[in-house]
């Protein structure tokens, strides 16, 4: 297993989740539990995965108004896992009510991160359907600034603007990178995406994996690829 690689369980139910981290024998790996696993199984997956020994990274990107994250947050503090993410489009007052509601609870706080842009959208779709006339790399920078002023501990950005972020933001506020694939994986619905080692040199404190591990014909094999990419580039 590897501290930094997160797996997204991107899984229809439960049954074929922990099928899948028991065959591939992954217990105590780091996983993400998106939308579509907790939307149908609930805390109950989040329960299992803790059994396993799973640091947790519960991917439901809330972006709503800020009274009802801060009551959202309090539900998934609850949960007492290790990162919870808000769309920054949200903005200021809604980043502050999540890491109010995360520190209502007298456990562990999950970490809270700040989705800037997701990995899917490009220069045209933030011009001409987001109707944002900056740059993407202006936009994620800008995000990641009112994130960091307003409470969260990190954000999910591209691996191409890590730079930026870190040196707006600081090194230690934490940037957590999708949109990774092996050189040779198609892009799917992804527009930026990064192979591991470009994520390692980058200086991502985190990746997150999804298909390029889950759908390979070994999957076992291409969690212990992207290790060795990362490792072969340790800082
Ligand atoms: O917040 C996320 O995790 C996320 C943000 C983002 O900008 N892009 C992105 O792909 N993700 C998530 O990361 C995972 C990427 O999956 P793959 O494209 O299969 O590797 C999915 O579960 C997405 O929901």
């Amino acid at each position: 297993m590897h501290p930094s690689i997160y797996i997204a369980l991107d899984f229809p139910n439960a049954e074929q989740t922990l099928s899948f981290v028991e065959e591939n024998e992954l217990a105590g790996s780091p996983v993400k539990v998106g939308m579509q696993l907790f939307y149908k199984e609930g805390p109950y997956i989040i329960e299992k995965l803790k059994e396993r020994g799973h640091p947790i990274f519960l991917d439901l990107k809330l972006h709503d108004i800020p009274n009802t994250v801060h009551q959202a947050m309090k539900s998934l503090a609850s949960l007492e896992i290790d990162f919870v993410n808000v769309h920054a489009a949200g903005g200021a007052r809604m980043i502050e009510a999540a890491r109010e509601g995360l520190e209502s609870t007298s456990g562990k706080r999950p970490k809270l991160l700040a989705v800037t842009q997701l990995t899917s959208t490009d220069e045209m779709m933030l011009k001409n359907e987001l109707l944002i006339n900056e740059t993407l790399e202006n936009t994620i920078v800008r995000y990641a600034e009112n994130s960091y002023q307003h409470g969260a501990d990190g954000v999910v950005c591209p691996v191409h603007d890590i730079r930026k972020v870190k040196q707006a933001c600081g090194s230690s506020f934490i940037t957590m990178t999708p949109g990774i694939r092996f050189k040779q994986d198609e892009a799917n619905d992804q527009k930026r995406i990064a192979t591991p080692t470009e994520a390692r040199n980058e200086k991502a404190d985190y990746i997150v994996m999804g298909r390029s591990i889950t759908n390979a014909a070994d999957s076992k094999q291409a969690y212990q690829q992207a290790i060795k990419e990362w490792n072969a580039n340790e800082k």
